[in-house]
């Protein structure tokens, strides 16, 4: 009996210890394998560092160093060239850092489909216009634009001048209290922005002040869980990523938003039910003010998304709603980070900001509470260069990542299908061929005697191609009004002018650290 014993026992030693020998020698043999593939061979014969086995160049990169996007965007464009290659483990990214390399994969129809990272979002913002590719997203693309048509603007342009001057009497109220004080920016203009895309993406600003904080904080949470998932490889195995603690921290994330949207759509879809019952109009924040066709009324982009679906379009409830989640993404965090970086650059140098005041009382006199007509935004050239200076600085979203579909040949490398390319919009922008001085401040290099001759992809804030931004012209209206009334009444100082420019990574390109600058009342004499 206990010679029968030991037998088995010492059997099941044996096989334990083959499975021991025999598993690292497959993993062994099927790496060997891989790294001899057609796949690693061309990408290794593209410039970069030198990668450890299975780790790649994760150890190269520190993304909590200050000059984590200076040393992806620049340091290593210099020294690579303006097509180099990362490993992060067993996973190659090209990145591409010059126009001319951007232009081949932004402007084919064919290497336009997002990579699977992307698919993070898929449980928040649905097969969506940004998330889908294929004819699921020339559909909606289809469906979205003529969203943005240029009818719809006098509406955009009312909720804009609205929401910033209550942002301005918010600044006016703390200096009322404070006196001249030092305040972190971001969060008066995160509540501005927040209210500008809820008014005119769902026809009503949120409600609750409780509420402005809890969507951008989570939005920020989920962008955040989507960087750290991606800089665990092994996450993205969506079985393994499932029992993480980051995938019920984010299903969390997810339910506050869409509660946030159901909520807030939900009133707008009950609001134009009740008036087209009554043929009323829809006013300023919802309510009901006169009787007249609703045709006439202050148009919200999910009206036209309901319209689209009444008239037959491919798009349900859910559909309507995955785009107007979207659109508030889209247009919440991009703008509200561009408002942060450039009153960050206006305090860094008050010579333009002075010179951005000059061209304001040109348009405006001494008027301070005129709102901005679209004849104003067209005559307010200077402050023009000087948001597409600080886009270019700080491109909202760095670099977008597709995947091939395809083998590309890109600057003499063959890129096979199924790699991760990035078009580096931060590192063309900080590319010294291509805006010389790249990190100096200088507006003028977007007045159009300077411009000529730039290459089509040499400025990205907004990609280029038939996936750009839809809402590129929204975006530069939205920051032209916000700017010009704010400037037009408070002014904007650095104590420390040498304060960081250090960016957090992440989808969005914000300040690592908070900005915080001195707000003060601009006199009728200023
Ligand atoms: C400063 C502000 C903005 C910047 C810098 C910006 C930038 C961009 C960029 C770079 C893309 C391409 C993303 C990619 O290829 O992965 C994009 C796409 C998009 N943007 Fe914007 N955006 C801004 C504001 C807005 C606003 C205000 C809206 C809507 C109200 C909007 C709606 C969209 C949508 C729906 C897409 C997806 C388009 C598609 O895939 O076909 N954006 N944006």
């Amino acid at each position: 009996m206990s010679y029968a014993l030991n037998n088995v026992n010492s059997l099941r030693t044996d096989v334990i210890l083959s499975i021991w020998l025999i598993l690292p020698a497959i993993a062994i043999f099927y790496y060997w394998k891989w790294s001899r593939s057609r796949t690693v061979r061309l990408i290794n014969a593209i410039p970069g560092l030198k990668p450890l086995p299975l780790l790649g160049n994760i150890l190269h990169m520190d993304g909590n160093h200050d000059r984590f996007f200076q040393t992806m965007s620049v340091d290593w464009v210099k020294k690579y060239g303006p097509i180099y290659r990362v490993w992060v483990g067993l996973r190659p990214f090209v990145i591409l850092a010059s126009p001319e390399l951007a232009q081949a994969i932004l402007s084919s129809s064919k290497n336009n489909t997002k990579t699977s990272d992307y698919l993070h979002f898929n449980k928040w913002l649905g097969n969506s216009v940004m998330l889908s590719s294929g004819d699921h997203w020339k559909n909606r693309r289809r469906i979205v634009t003529p969203a943005f048509h240029f009818q719809n603007y006098q509406s955009f342009i009312d909720v804009f001048n609205e929401k910033s001057s209550m942002c301005t009497a918010e600044f006016e109220r703390i200096i009322g209290t404070q006196g001249d004080t030092e305040i972190d920016i971001s969060r008066p203009l995160n509540k501005c922005a927040l209210n500008i895309i809820c008014e005119t993406a769902m026809g009503q600003e949120a409600k609750i002040e409780e509420e402005k904080d809890v969507y951008p904080s989570n939005v920020h949470r989920f962008c955040q869980l989507f960087i750290e998932r991606l800089g665990q490889p092994w996450l993205a195995n969506e079985w393994i990523y499932k029992m993480s603690s980051m995938y019920r921290e984010s299903e969390r994330c997810v339910n506050t938003l869409h509660a946030f949207t159901n909520k807030i759509t939900k009133n707008r879809r009950e609001l134009l039910e009740r008036c087209a019952k009554k043929n009323l109009d829809v006013a300023q924040n919802g309510a009901i003010v006169e009787e007249k066709p609703l045709s006439k009324s202050r148009f919200a982009i999910v009206d036209r998304l309901i319209e689209a679906s009444n008239e037959g379009a491919d798009l349900n409830d859910s559909g309507i709603r995955e785009e107007i989640d979207t659109i508030t993404f889209a247009g919440f965090d991009t703008t509200s980070t561009a408002m942060v970086w450039f009153f960050f650059l206006m305090a860094k140098y008050p010579e333009h900001q002075q010179l951005i005041v000059n061209e304001l009382d040109s348009v405006f006199g001494d008027d301070r509470d005129r709102p901005c007509t679209i004849q104003d935004i067209s005559e307010l050239k200077y402050l023009e260069c000087c948001i597409k200076e600080t886009l270019r600085l700080y491109p909202s979203l760095p670099g977008p990542m597709r995947t091939l579909t395809e083998d590309v040949e890109l600057g003499g490398y063959t890129v096979p299908a199924g790699v991760t390319v990035i078009p580096a919009f931060y590192g063309i922008h900080h590319n010294p061929d291509v805006y010389p001085d790249p990190e100096a401040f200088k507006p003028e290099r977007f007045f159009p005697e300077n411009s000529i001759g730039r290459h089509p992809y040499a400025f990205l804030p907004f990609s280029a191609g038939p996936r750009n931004c839809v809402g590129q012209k929204y975006a530069m209206i939205e920051l032209k009004i916000v700017f010009a009334n704010i400037l037009r009444r408070v002014r904007f100082t650095a104590s420390d002018p040498n304060m960081s420019d250090a960016c957090r990574i992440g989808l969005v390109l914000k300040p690592k650290y908070a900005i915080r600058l001195t707000v003060s009342k601009r006199d009728k004499n200023d």
